[in-house]
């Protein structure tokens, strides 16, 4: 071998010795008989044995002894492919392990594995379901004055007991910085308590910053999220400028639509929340932040997880205090609060007192609202601008099945595209855009299976969705896709 050859491989020896003698994470590397080669420092505190003594011992002794149940290095020695997997450890410590087979000529010549313990997000998990068991109890107690005032919201109406408990969740948890994690369908009002979360917090004072990853193109989301430092790239800014995460310092940042983040940038933000430091496109040095971080989603994570499409690491994350908002047909005592409350909006907002005929009551208690609070408040507004009188739903005047759900299939699509008296064919166009959409939305799982299906890009997909306020899962957004009035 040369020596610049030799040199090279000098340097790569030192260059890996300072990775894992620095790393925050724990890891570990086994040669293909099991024998320990490596460890970083922390290993010792999470295995309870000195880094010289892993070093000198094997991965199957270790088994025996209790220090790694399950070991993630055997299995993928056995397996020869890369591997997850939740290890409990003699200390007693839980750790998210990964693992990497590494070939040489076509051999198995060692195995590197990384572990992460989370066993301080897993008691935080524990207390939560504690704290979540205390207020459920609570409130099966009977009305509780003290926990609605305690509650003050201001801009939200809430009655059933569903919310309230949801909502006392989220009061208590708010003083923490604890990650929160708002599940629930479209509509159902996430965004909405992800601002009242921020506003209970001690962080009131700061930026809520609201980020909507479905909503972002993927070529602009690393520049958006991170910032980038001047002539990053072209068309850059000529100041350069701050990314979302950096606007969120000493506030909250909401990531909606968490689901939707691409794979690259959900490793790096891991880092970030982890290490509190972001760094600018086209910057060297790392800046700190102080931001509580809020996620939303309506998909099932855990599933995303399953399918590759999210890493487990994040997950594990985000999941600390998972908080699930019911959609609207499971807590119908919501609806004459909400109706109310729109109404005196929209009173408020064109200058005019309209009232909802009591006859109506009946079908707004009974619609299954698929669209959720959102649907519901579009329908309010459409009812109260195309109402005649004074009273909303007389008889003879327009009812709740007038803008009922639909989901045309086949020939139905067809149909809506039929040329309608006074139609310019861009309306005409849009309406069957929009059909064949609401159409697809019903079995395509996510923004990307829709844009391949039809052969677009994605983010053109998430613009169509949004401009006809759809989304992937079957699920509508809005009650009707044409229609389009905003709250
Ligand atoms: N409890 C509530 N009281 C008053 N208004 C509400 C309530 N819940 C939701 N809303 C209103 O309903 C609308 C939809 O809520 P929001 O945008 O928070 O839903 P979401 O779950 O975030 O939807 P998406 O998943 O589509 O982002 C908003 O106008 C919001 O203010």
């Amino acid at each position: 071998m040369s020596q610049t050859n030799d040199d090279a491989l000098l340097n790569k020896s030192a260059l890996l010795n300072k990775i894992i003698e620095t790393a925050h994470d724990h890891l570990f590397v086994v040669d293909a008989e099991g024998r320990i080669l490596d460890v970083s420092p922390g290993c010792s505190a999470v295995y309870g044995m000195s880094r010289e003594a892993l070093m000198a011992s094997n991965v199957n002794q270790l088994v025996a002894q209790g220090v790694l149940s399950p070991s993630i290095s055997q299995q993928v020695l056995k397996t020869q492919q890369p591997c997850q997997m939740m290890q409990i450890t003699g200390t007693g410590r839980r750790v998210l392990a990964e693992a990497y087979p590494v070939f040489v000529d076509g051999r198995l010549d060692c195995v590197v594995s990384r572990s992460m313990d989370l066993t301080d997000l897993q008691l935080m998990q524990d207390e939560y379901a504690l704290l979540q068991k205390r207020i459920s109890d609570q409130l099966k107690r009977g009305p509780d004055a003290g926990l609605s005032e305690e509650l003050a919201l201001d801009e939200l109406e809430i009655r059933s007991n569903a919310m309230r408990e949801m909502a006392g969740l989220l009061r208590r948890v708010a003083p923490t910085d604890a990650t929160v994690m708002i599940l629930g369908e479209s509509g159902v009002g996430k965004t909405a308590f992800a601002r009242q979360l921020h506003q209970w917090s001690r962080r009131e004072a700061g930026p809520f910053i609201d980020v909507n990853c479905a909503a972002i193109p993927d070529n602009l989301f690393e520049s958006e999220m991170f910032g980038y430092q001047p002539g990053a790239f072209s068309g850059a800014a000529r100041g350069g400028k701050a990314g979302m995460l950096e606007m969120a310092d000493g506030g909250t940042l909401f990531l909606d639509e968490i689901a939707e983040l691409p794979l690259t940038l959900q490793s790096k933000l891991l880092k970030v929340i982890q290490d509190g430091q972001v760094t600018r496109l086209g910057d060297t040095q790392p800046r700190q932040v102080n931001f509580r971080l809020v996620v939303a989603t309506h998909q099932d994570l855990a599933q995303a997880v399953e399918a590759g499409r999210f890493r487990l690491d994040l997950f594990y994350r985000i999941n600390v205090l998972p908080v699930t908002l019911p959609p609207l047909r499971q807590r119908r005592e919501d609806i004459p609060g909400l109706v109310n409350l729109q109404l005196a909006r929209l009173n408020e907002r064109y200058g005019h007192n309209r009232v909802i005929h009591p006859s109506l009551w009946n079908e707004l208690m009974s619609h299954d609202w698929p669209g959720n609070v959102r649907e519901l408040e579009n329908w309010l507004e459409r009812a109260w601008l195309t109402s005649m009188g004074d009273v909303i739903g007389a008889p003879g005047q327009t009812s709740a099945e007038t803008y009922a759900p639909v989901t045309p299939r086949g020939s139905e699509v067809m149909a809506e595209a039929e040329p309608v008296e006074g139609d310019s064919l861009k309306d005409m166009l849009e309406r069957y855009e929009s059909q064949v959409l609401s159409q697809l939305c019903e079995t395509a799982n996510s923004t990307y299976a829709l844009a391949k299906r039809l052969n677009i890009s994605q983010p053109s997909v998430v613009r169509k969705l949004r401009k006809y306020h759809l989304c992937c899962g079957g699920r509508q957004r809005r009650m009707t896709a044409g229609s389009s009035i905003k709250a």
